[in-house]
């Protein structure tokens, strides 16, 4: 289906509308929109199991053969959710970019990081030359900050470090100059120092490029150290979606306050408040809010109706009692 180009402000590069995952029975996004605007980043949060690797995958074609899509998924003018696998190999790594947790599996290991960048250079800049693809391959390898890039190029994934591997599958989705970088729990596999490290390599790179980012993540410090806005996920809806300050200064969803609980306070090992019980993946029709067994807040209309998204304040919240604070809007 083609779609009019930038219904919703110029500076919107990807809309996601009513998009639903399923696998079988099991709902694993439900109802979730978004927009993504120019430049910017945009964490999406939540636990296991709420669907954020369903979305993050949605975005870049790549759900296991079992998945069921619906709904809207808008970049270019097309729909991605209707679009040809032909159409997804074109959009992928050209024009959206995409980082995964494990850069072992992201990289083939039967090629060195030298060949695999000017694969990537050349599916997106077809005209190009061998010769033109290395000198690129070897500015990029620079410009993530590998030491020696020169004979970086012939070395194989297996013969780097983890946090090497991750600079090199950064620099993999970038060589193509895409408008959007999916990065999924990009830093979770490395230790504390490296992941820092990392993060600021991509909101370096990314920022010069102006290319936005949807950063996929469990963890909220990395949301704090690195994301514009929010998109809280719960049970495959987007419970709550503000600002980072806003997220951070006056969560409004019952959910996001307890995340935000669950954090440890520095200097404070009692502080921390788990959230109780477990999410429950969602079977069939999801016709309740999925926090609800979770919830303190939680009345009867919770358990027999689904939220619909509503404003509160400077956030867009799905919660029947969102928290409103005494001077909130
Ligand atoms: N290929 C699949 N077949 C069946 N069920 C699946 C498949 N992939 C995901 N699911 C289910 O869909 C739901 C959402 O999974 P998803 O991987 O999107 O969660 P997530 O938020 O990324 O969690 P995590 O942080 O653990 O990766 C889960 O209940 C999961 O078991």
């Amino acid at each position: 289906m083609e779609l009019p180009t930038q219904p919703t402000g110029s500076d919107v590069v990807l809309r996601v509308e009513g998009l639903r995952v399923q696998f079988g029975s099991v709902n694993a996004v439900v109802d979730t929109s978004f927009e993504l605007r120019r430049g910017e980043f945009l964490g999406v949060v939540g636990e296991s199991g709420a669907g954020k690797s369903a979305t993050a995958k949605a975005i870049v074609g790549l759900l296991a053969k079992n998945a069921r899509v619906s709904g809207t998924i808008e970049f270019d003018g097309k729909n991605l959710v209707e679009a040809s696998g032909a159409h997804m190999r074109k959009v992928r790594g050209r024009k959206i970019g995409y980082i995964f947790q494990d850069a072992l599996t992201a990289l083939d290991p039967v090629y060195t990081v030298g060949y695999q960048l000017v694969e990537a250079y050349l599916a997106s800049n077809p005209k190009g030359t061998k010769a033109e693809a290395r000198k690129r391959a070897l500015e990029i390898l620079e410009e993530v900050q590998i030491r020696d890039a020169a004979s970086r190029l012939d070395a194989y994934p297996h013969q780097l470090s983890g946090g090497m591997r991750q600079r090199v599958a950064i620099a993999v989705a970038l060589i193509g100059d895409p408008d959007i970088i999916i990065a999924d729990e990009p830093t979770s596999a490395l230790d504390v120092t490296v992941q820092r490290r990392i993060l600021e390599l991509l909101q370096k790179v990314c920022h010069e490029r102006n290319a936005a980012v949807v950063l996929i993540t469990h963890d909220l410090g990395v949301v704090a150290q690195t994301c514009d806005r929010v998109v809280v996920l719960y049970g495959g809806i987007v419970a709550e979606e503000a600002g980072v300050f806003d997220l951070f200064d006056t969560p409004r969803h019952p959910y996001t306050k307890a995340l935000l609980d669950s954090l440890p306070k520095r200097g404070d090992k009692d502080s921390l408040k788990p959230i109780p019980g477990q999410a429950e993946p969602v079977i069939g029709e999801a016709t309740y809010c999925p926090f609800v067994h979770r919830c303190a807040s939680a009345t009867a209309i919770c358990r027999s109706e689904l939220p619909q998204p509503s404003q509160v304040a400077a956030s867009e919240v799905r919660c029947f009692n969102p928290r409103i604070e005494k001077g909130a809007a």
